[in-house]
C-alpha cells in the first residue's frame, strides 16, 4: 500500500513521500518488519515514542506519532496525529481490511463474556456462520483459541477479523472493556449494534471516578456506532437511564430488554435447581422459556444477547427459542460436578464486588443448607475491591475461605489481610489447591459451593511467573479424593 492511500485515515502532508511503499502497521517496535509503520502510542508503563529509533533500526518505513512527541534524531518520516492510538486501529483494519458483515460489542461491568457467547449461540442456531471474542478466547467455526485480553489490540483484533471473514464467518460478537473502549482499540471496527449489560465497580485502578468508566463505556454508544444503529440496553440496572439517555442523544435505535424493557420484557422468572423457567414477551407475544443455566443474570445476559441477535435480523421466535439450548461460558457459574451426597459445585469468573454478590445471591434460592465460597482477589489491581468482596463474602455466604487468585508482584498475606479485614469468621487458606479441596470435604447435602474469581484461567500468576492452574481441574481433582 503507498503511504498515500491512507489519507482519510491520516493526514499526509508536507515532506512525507506520498509515494512511499508501507506494508503493515505496528504498536511495539519489537515487532517492527521493515516496511512497517510503526505508531508511537503512550501506554501504562512507557512512551513508545522512546522506541521510534529502534522501529527504524528494524526497518520502518516511516513513524506515526502525537504532535510535538519526543522522537529524538530519525532519518525517516514523521507523520503527526492527535490521537495515535486511533490511527492505530484505522490503520490496523485498512491494512487487513475485511472484517465479518454483521459485528456486535457489547459492554458492561459483568456479563460481556456470557452475553458474546450468547448472541454467537443463538446465531449458530439460526444457520449462520459466527464468532464470538473476547475474555475466554475466539470461537468460530472450527476454532477455539484460548483467549487474553478482553479486547484484543488493534493490529491483532483486526488480523483476527479478517482471518474471521476469509473462513466464511458472517456474524461475529465481541466483548468491548472499558481499557478497549478508553484505548480506542475498537475503532475501526465496522459494528452494526451494541449492548450493555450494567455497571458497577471496576478497574478503579484504571479509570479515576465511576464516572470516568461509565464515559469510557459510553464511546461505544456515541462514538463507534453509526446513527441509527440499534442499542441494546438491559433496562433494571441503576446505570441503564443515563445509559439509554447517552444512546438516544447520539442517534442510535435503543431497545431496552428486562423487566423494565420495552423490546424484551422479562415477565416472570421460577428457578429449578440448575435452570430456570422465563416468561418473555416480545412484540406482544408470550415465550415460555426453559434455560438451562443457573443465576438470574444468566437470564439478563441471555435477553441482551437474543436483543442483539433480533436486532440483526434473527426472527424473535428463533432467537428466544434458542435460548433453551444454551451452553454457559467457560467459568461462568459452570456446574463442574457434585459431591457423592448431591452437593454442587460452580466454578466462577466473579473477582469483583457485582459480581460476587450476584452469583451468591442466585444460589441462594436453591440451596437448603450452606452456601460456601473460595475467593481472593487479584495483585496490582484495584486494591480498593478487597474490603468490598470481603464484606459481601461474609455477608451472603455461611462460610467464606480466602485464598490467593493471581498475587502476581504483590505479597499474597497482605491481600488476604486487606480482605480479610473486613470478613469477620472467614477462613484464610492461601493455597489454592488446598482451599479447594477443604471446602469440599466440608459440603453436606443441601450445601453449593462456588470457586469464584478465575473462571476459565489456566493459570496462578505469583511474581513475574505463571504456573498452570485450573479451578475446574482441582475441582474434578478433590471431587474424586473425597469421593474414593
Ligand atoms: C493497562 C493496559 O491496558 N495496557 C495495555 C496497553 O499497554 P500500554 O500501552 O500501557 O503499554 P506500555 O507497556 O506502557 O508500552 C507503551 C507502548 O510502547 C511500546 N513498546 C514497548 C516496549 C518496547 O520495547 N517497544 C515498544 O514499542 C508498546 O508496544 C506500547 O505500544 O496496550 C497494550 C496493547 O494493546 C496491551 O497489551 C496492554 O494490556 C496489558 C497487557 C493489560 O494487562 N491490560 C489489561 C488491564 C486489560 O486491557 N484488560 C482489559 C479489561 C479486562 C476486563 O474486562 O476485566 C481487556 O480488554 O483485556
Ligand atoms: N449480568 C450480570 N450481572 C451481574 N453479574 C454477572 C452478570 N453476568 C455475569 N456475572 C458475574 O460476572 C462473572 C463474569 O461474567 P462474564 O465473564 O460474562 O462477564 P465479563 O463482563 O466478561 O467479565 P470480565 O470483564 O471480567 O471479562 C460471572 O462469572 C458472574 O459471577
Ligand atoms: N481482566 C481482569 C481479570 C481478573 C481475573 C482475576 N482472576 C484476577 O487475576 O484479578 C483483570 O485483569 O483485571
Ligand atoms: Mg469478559
Amino acid at each position: 500500500m503507498k503511504l498515500k492511500d491512507l489519507a482519510g485515515i491520516l493526514p499526509v502532508e508536507g515532506i512525507v513521500p506520498a509515494d512511499m511503499e508501507v506494508s503493515g502497521v505496528s504498536s511495539d517496535s519489537r515487532q517492527v518488519r521493515p516496511g512497517d509503520l510503526f505508531v508511537a502510542v503512550a501506554g501504562s508503563k512507557a512512551d513508545g515514542a522512546s522506541f521510534a529509533a529502534d522501529a527504524q533500526k528494524r526497518g520502518a518505513a516511516a513513524i506515526v506519532a502525537a504532535r510535538g512527541a519526543a522522537l529524538g534524531a530519525l532519518s525517516i518520516p514523521v507523520i503527526a496525529t492527535d490521537e495515535p492510538r486511533r490511527a492505530l486501529a484505522l490503520l490496523a483494519a485498512r491494512f487487513f481490511s475485511r472484517q465479518p458483515e454483521t459485528m456486535v460489542a457489547v459492554t458492561g461491568t459483568s456479563g460481556k463474556t456470557s452475553v458474546a457467547a450468547f448472541t454467537r449461540q443463538i446465531w449458530e442456531h439460526a444457520g449462520l456462520a459466527s464468532a464470538s471474542i473476547g475474555t475466554t478466547g475466539v470461537v468460530a467455526p472450527g476454532r477455539n483459541d484460548y483467549g487474553s485480553l478482553t479486547t484484543p489490540d488493534p493490529v491483532a483484533l483486526h488480523r483476527l477479523l479478517t482471518e474471521l471473514a476469509e473462513a466464511g464467518v458472517t456474524h461475529a460478537a465481541m466483548e468491548a472493556s472499558s481499557h478497549g473502549l478508553d484505548q480506542s482499540r475498537l475503532d475501526g471496527v465496522r459494528l452494526v449494534a451494541g449492548g450493555f449489560t450494567n455497571l458497577g465497580r471496576d478497574h478503579m485502578d484504571y479509570h479515576p471516578t465511576v464516572e470516568d468508566y461509565h464515559r469510557a463505556k459510553l464511546r461505544l454508544f456515541d462514538t463507534l456506532l453509526p446513527k441509527g444503529a440499534p442499542a441494546v440496553i438491559f433496562a433494571d440496572d441503576r446505570w441503564s437511564e443515563p445509559t439509554i439517555a447517552a444512546a438516544r442523544a447520539a442517534g442510535l435505535k435503543v431497545l431496552t430488554v428486562g423487566r423494565q424493557g420495552d423490546f424484551l420484557r422479562l415477565k416472570r422468572v421460577e428457578h429449578e435447581r440448575f435452570r430456570q423457567r422465563a416468561e418473555i414477551e416480545a412484540d406482544g407475544v408470550i415465550h415460555e422459556i426453559d434455560l438451562p443455566l443457573a443465576g438470574d443474570f444468566q437470564i439478563y445476559n441471555a435477553l441482551v444477547a437474543a436483543g442483539l441477535a433480533i436486532a440483526t435480523g434473527t426472527p424473535s421466535s428463533a432467537a428466544l427459542g434458542a435460548l433453551e439450548k444454551l451452553g454457559g461460558a467457560p467459568g461462568r457459574l459452570e456446574l463442574v460436578g457434585t459431591t457423592g451426597n448431591g452437593a454442587p459445585v460452580y466454578v466462577d469468573y466473579a473477582h469483583k464486588p457485582d459480581a460476587l454478590e450476584n452469583v451468591l445471591a442466585s444460589v441462594r434460592p436453591f440451596t437448603t443448607g450452606r452456601v460456601i465460597v473460595v475467593f481472593g482477589c487479584g495483585g496490582d489491581r484495584d486494591r480498593g475491591k478487597r474490603p468490598i468482596m470481603g464484606e459481601i463474602a461474609t455477608r451472603l455466604a455461611d462460610v467464606a475461605i480466602v485464598t490467593d487468585d493471581n498475587p502476581r508482584s504483590e505479597v499474597p498475606e497482605e491481600i488476604r489481610s486487606e480482605i480479610l479485614a473486613a470478613a469477620p469468621g472467614a477462613i484464610e487458606i492461601g493455597d489454592r489447591r488446598m482451599a479447594i479441596a477443604e471446602a469440599i470435604a466440608m459440603l453436606h447435602a443441601g450445601d453449593t459451593l462456588i470457586v469464584a474469581g478465575k473462571g476459565h484461567e489456566e493459570g496462578q500468576t505469583v511474581g513475574s511467573q505463571t504456573f498452570p492452574f485450573s479451578d475446574h481441574e482441582e475441582v474434578r481433582r478433590a471431587l474424586k479424593e473425597h469421593a474414593a
